[in-house]
């Protein structure tokens, strides 16, 4: 089966990051696939994955793992039509400059940043959700936990 959501890391050491991600799609029922690609180092490889993808028949959103210096999130955003998120890995090195890279971005580039990938994979979701009422509906109960755990934080603030 197609996957509805490609992660592509710029490296494999970038894993645990996007095994975090994969976990909140899996719990949204999203199928994936995993890919390993830099822009920096292998471009024409990475054309050739997105290439793979771009015949893909259904919504499709590329999620991008790309630590230090992110070309990774642009390069894919400017030669796919699908929606890509980048959710660069923490650093603290440099004072997390590293990050500037996600965010400034030339003209014609649309690649949101977000930091957590439980949000990029919430975000994924709520895209194809736009195509899909059942996932639309699995996204909905996903967010009832939040709800639920905030008005029990609520009380137990209150009884204090
Ligand atoms: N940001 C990029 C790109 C790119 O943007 O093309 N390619 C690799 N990387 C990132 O560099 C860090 C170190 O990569 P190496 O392990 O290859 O040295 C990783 O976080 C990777 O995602």
């Amino acid at each position: 089966m197609a996957p509805q959501v490609v992660i592509i890391m710029g490296s494999k050491g970038d894993l645990s990051h996007a095994q975090s991600v994969v976990k909140t799609l899996k719990a949204l029922e999203i199928s994936y696939e995993m890919r390993v690609c830099s822009a920096h180092k292998a471009t024409s490889r990475l054309l050739e994955i997105l290439k793979e993808y771009e015949q893909h028949a259904g919504p499709l959103v590329y999620i991008t793992i790309a630590g230090r210096s992110n070309a990774l999130s642009a390069v894919i955003d400017a030669n796919t039509r699908y929606p890509t998120i980048a959710c660069p890995p923490y650093s603290d090195r440099f004072g997390g400059m590293d990050l500037l890279s996600s965010l400034r971005l030339p003209s014609g580039i649309a690649s949101p940043t977000i930091l957590e990938p439980e949000g990029a994979a919430l975000l994924a979701a709520k895209v194809l959700a736009l195509s899909d009422n059942n996932l639309r509906q699995r996204v909905e109960t996903y967010k009832q936990r939040f709800l639920s755990e905030l008005a029990a934080a609520d009380q137990e603030v209150q009884q204090a």
